[in-house]
């Protein structure tokens, strides 16, 4: 089987396995990227066959995914406590630290992560890394503080690049109207430290490393479906 669609049948198997979290009554927390896309297709013909749950998105592409399929939106005004969200993960490292945002939605995930009971990944196994940082970090900037972020980030090690729209039309904007810059760097070895100096930055609006949140991880592979709990990952 070429690897493309190996992995693509183990995102399928991991969003498949998610589903057993989802129960009757449940306010869900929809993820973004190709993973979490899967789930909410799985979620909608499951919502088909009866099953009433309302899903809280964390990007408008995926909320626009979830009405397309007839699942009911919430939002905050509503329900300030989601019972279960299901996202992907660029990078999975010791912990359960992980890398998100390569879909460029980490804001909104990381908000409704914020507010979740129970916050479930869904990954194939090449997430899986010993230190974080090979994927590149991205980091959402108010536009105007661009340079001067740019430059305290070149001052912690990073190497920022100013993500570009996949259409050609210029730079990347993401749903709240910021930047990210993809910020590459030797590896990330103390995650905590290295989220609190990207967070004292005046500028920066979030960043994609989410730490502790995560309650664990539902990774596929060729040897089939396994969850992984932080505690497992050292
Ligand atoms: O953080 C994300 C989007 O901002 C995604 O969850 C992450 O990029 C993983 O995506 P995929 O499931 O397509 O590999």
């Amino acid at each position: 089987m070429p690897e493309a669609s190996a992995q693509q049948a183990a995102k399928l198997a991991a969003a498949q396995h998610a589903l057993r979290y989802v129960e009757p009554g449940n306010v869900v927390g929809l993820g973004s990227g190709s993973t979490a896309s899967l789930f909410i297709q799985l979620l909608g013909e499951r919502v088909k066959q009866g099953l009433r749950i309302q899903g809280i998105a964390s990007s408008q592409d995926s909320e626009n995914l979830a009405r397309s399929l007839g699942i009911p939106i919430t939002d905050f005004t509503k329900h300030q406590v989601i019972d279960v969200a299901i996202d992907g993960a660029d990078e999975i490292g010791p912990a359960m630290s992980l890398i998100k945002g390569g879909g460029g939605k980490l804001l909104r995930e990381k908000i409704v992560a914020s507010a979740c009971k129970r916050f479930i990944i869904v990954a194939d196994d090449t997430k899986l890394v010993a230190q974080l940082g090979a994927f590149p970090l991205p980091i959402e900037v108010i536009p105007m503080a661009v340079p001067l972020v740019d430059a305290r980030l070149r001052d912690l090690g990073f190497t920022p690049k100013i993500r570009q729209a996949k259409d050609g039309s210029g730079n990347y904007i993401t749903d709240e109207g910021n930047i990210l810059l993809d910020c590459t760097s030797s590896g990330i070895v103390d995650p905590e430290e290295t989220a609190a100096e990207i967070r004292s930055i005046i500028g920066v609006v979030e960043h994609g490393l989410f730490l502790g949140m995560a309650e664990r991880a539902i990774i596929a592979g060729e040897d089939g479906v396994r969850e992984v709990m932080p505690s497992d990952l050292s």
